[in-house]
């Protein structure tokens, strides 16, 4: 390892700093897609660790309180709210980083100097990928890098334009970096599972190639850079163009079906799966039911609903075994996963849900639940098509599921009650998640939900 760089903070008392940050932040990061917190006031900021890579590019870790505040049950329950924020400061913001804007300090440390969300400015994305290329630590910082891999000096950053649950850059068209937005204590599935499957030799997962971590105020991922997979379409985009076109899908999602095997077929060699005995399908199924329960308290509209949802819960508790339990994405869907023209599909994103705590998304689950969720995403896409077109996700789903029983030599569909327990439990995470996300999009998870109740 080369020799650590000498730790360089702000030099200002973090509360001081506030004084300046925390009026623009209680304006901006409402508004940005990744906030977690929708639906609960900011009623304070906690600065956690304020790191200077270099004048003006600070690094930070944010907590932010809420009201109302959380019971000590959703205390113990749920991750605090944690965010990590890349800030410049300048005098005068150019006109071409207008939209990183988050705003003008106008009291504390900061004040007449204008604040900007860093991994807008190509300049600070370049000083990232130059640290993730020296491996080392600034302050509580640790950047690291596969040394098998060699990432070249100069490539030239854009911020990736597209809505998600944190905020990537890609450099030069060759390689990607996650930077997370909501940090949680511990090593995120998003660096762990792909490292272990690249180990394992699947090659259904770009390899991380460099990755950067802080110790305070208590150790956790920040962030991913891995190969960007360059001219690749998502299996969303892919889906819609199927589906405008008036094609059928089936192909590519027997090859999906197989692709899925094939990473849950190599989790399993990475991490030892656990035998599912009565006992764990009855806190399966207890766990659904307080989600559904907790998500029917945020999102009235599904209320009606609870009871007979209830029952597709109920079917497996009873169940006096249920196979195996084992690492797996978490949250899967066709946009995590990405083909070239003329190669076969990746698997990206697995972070899990990212409203979950992390210890939770690291748990070992039943293979099935990947296999729910990208059967959803199939209903998501014929859904949203015009006119919608049911008979097309059932080809889907059946093609998907062919391919993942040929691969892995086990069919989902003969574990109707699984399946159908994680469907229905997908859907309801989906109510919530577009509750607070995007509105607009609620229908379809609540189409699903009167269907998956028969009503
Ligand atoms: N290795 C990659 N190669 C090409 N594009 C990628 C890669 N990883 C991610 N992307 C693109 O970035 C988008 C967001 O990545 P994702 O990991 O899903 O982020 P998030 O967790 O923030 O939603 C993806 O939908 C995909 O279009
Ligand atoms: O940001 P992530 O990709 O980690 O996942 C979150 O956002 C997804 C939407 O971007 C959301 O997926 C839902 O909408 C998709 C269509 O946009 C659909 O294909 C999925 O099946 C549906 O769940 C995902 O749930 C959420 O965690």
């Amino acid at each position: 390892m080369p020799k650590a760089a000498p730790p360089r903070t702000t030099g200002l008392p973090p509360a001081r700093l506030l004084t300046s940050l925390a009026p623009l932040l209680h304006e901006w990061l409402p508004r940005q897609r990744w906030f977690a917190g929708k639906g609960r006031p900011v009623t304070d900021f906690v600065l956690l660790t304020a790191t200077e890579l270099l004048p003006g590019f600070l690094h930070l870790l944010v907590r932010t309180e809420h009201s109302p505040a959380p019971t000590p049950a959703e205390t113990a329950s749920a991750p605090a709210d944690c965010y990590q924020l890349l800030i410049g400061v300048r005098d005068q913001l150019p006109p071409r980083l207008a939209p990183a804007l988050i705003g003008h300090a106008n009291q504390g440390p900061l004040a007449g100097r204008t604040v900007y969300d860093a991994l807008h400015d190509p300049q600070s994305a370049a000083l990232l990928l130059e640290r993730l290329r020296t491996p080392g630590t600034v302050g509580p910082l640790s950047f690291e890098h596969d040394p098998q891999v060699t990432v070249p000096p100069g490539l030239a950053p854009r911020l990736l334009g597209v809505e998600q649950s944190n905020t990537s850059l890609v450099y030069g068209d060759t390689f990607i970096l996650k930077v997370f937005r909501r940090v949680q204590p511990g090593v995120n599935p998003d660096l762990e599972l792909p490292w272990a499957l690249t180990r394992q030799g699947c090659e259904r997962v770009p390899a991380p190639a460099a990755w950067f971590h802080t110790s305070e105020p208590e150790a956790a991922t920040l962030g991913v850079l891995q190969p960007f997979l360059r001219g690749a379409d998502d299996g969303w985009t892919l889906a819609l163009a199927s589906l405008a076109e008036g094609r059928p899908f089936t192909d590519e999602s027997y090859e999906l079906g197989r692709a899925t095997a094939e990473v849950h077929l190599a989790l399993a060699d990475a991490f030892a799966p656990v035998t599912l005995g009565p006992a764990q399908t009855e806190l399966i199924a207890a766990a659904m039911t307080e989600r559904l329960d907790a998500t029917a308290q945020a999102v009235p509209s599904l209320g009606p609903y609870v009871p007979r949802l209830r029952a597709a819960f109920e079917a497996v508790g009873a169940l006096t075994s249920a196979g195996t339990a084992q690492r797996v994405h978490g949250d899967l869907h066709l946009g995590q996963a990405l083909r070239p023209a003329d190669g076969s599909w990746s698997v990206i994103d697995f972070e899990g849900e990212p409203a979950r705590p992390l210890a939770e998304r690291r748990r070992p689950q039943p293979p099935v639940r990947d296999v729910a969720g990208m059967l959803r995403s199939f209903d998501y896409a014929a859904r949203t098509a015009r006119p919608p077109n049911p008979s097309w996700a059932e080809e889907c789903r059946a093609a998907y599921c062919a391919g993942y029983a040929a691969r892995s030599g086990s069919d989902p569909r003969e574990s109707p009650e699984l399946l159908r327990a994680y469907e229905t439990d997908k859907a309801v995470y989906e109510v919530l998640y577009e509750a607070r996300h995007r509105p607009d999009w609620l229908p379809v998870p609540m189409a699903a939900i009167r269907r998956l109740a028969g009503a």
